[in-house]
């Protein structure tokens, strides 16, 4: 369960944003639509505590993440939030199969390369586990991306416009996947976009 109250930011004070409440239960997925510029991966941000918000909370669970530490936020984002970011950040002196088994490492957690080979062939990219990252195609990157994201099972995944250089074919492929992976672990998947193909496949949504 993820649950916002009142978050506000800025980069400065001719760049505020007021954000409105949302809430997504486990295993429900919510869609934040909203134009370039309206702050989406601010918020998504936000809800990752990548940034720190200047007043309001974020709640996962029982967790209140404004009330961390820097530390304990950044190994509670590890074990518990799955992040697929609008450019795939990986490690590119890492093979795809170690870039997955990362995600493990860095949530102190063994790391599990059964899973994440399983995950590999669900999602169609078996055959590439040895390679670099930047040796596969961009849907290719995003697939081992939305891997990444539930190797630790999260409880969240939160996705930045996974589908905005996609064609309609890869982009249906690309929202089942997520759905599916979420809703396999159980997690809360959020995703924001201002790709309005995606606005009649999310029952839950809001407009910023
Ligand atoms: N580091 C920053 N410093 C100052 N302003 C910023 C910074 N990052 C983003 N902004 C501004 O904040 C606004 C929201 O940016 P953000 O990237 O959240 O929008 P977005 O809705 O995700 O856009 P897009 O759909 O184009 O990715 C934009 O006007 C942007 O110029």
């Amino acid at each position: 369960m993820l649950a916002t109250k009142q978050l506000t930011f800025e980069y400065g004070p001719a760049k505020q944003f007021a954000f409105p409440d949302v809430y997504c239960a486990n295993r429900e997925a919510l869609l934040i639509l909203g134009r370039s510029g309206t702050g989406k991966t601010t918020f998504l941000h936000l809800l990752a505590l990548l940034l720190r918000p200047k007043s309001g909370s974020v709640v996962i669970d029982q967790t209140d993440l404004t009330k961390l530490s820097a530390a304990e936020t950044a190994a509670f984002r590890a074990k518990h939030v799955g992040i697929v970011y609008q450019k795939p950040h990986f490690v590119s002196s890492l093979s795809v199969l170690d870039n997955l088994v990362l995600a493990n490492y860095l949530a102190n957690k063994p790391q599990d390369k059964t899973l994440a080979r399983d995950l590999a062939g669900q999602l169609g990219f078996g055959d590439h586990m040895a390679k670099k990252t930047h040796q596969l195609s961009q849907g290719e990157q995003q697939r081992v991306s939305i891997a990444r994201a539930v190797m630790n099972q999260p409880d969240i995944i939160l996705a930045d416009e996974p589908t905005s250089s996609l064609d309609d074919e890869n982009t249906d492929r690309v929202v089942k996947l997520l759905r599916d992976q979420s809703e396999r672990i159980g997690a809360s998947l959020i995703v924001v976009t201002h790709d309005q193909r995606l606005k009649d496949v999310f029952q839950n949504r809001i407009v910023l």
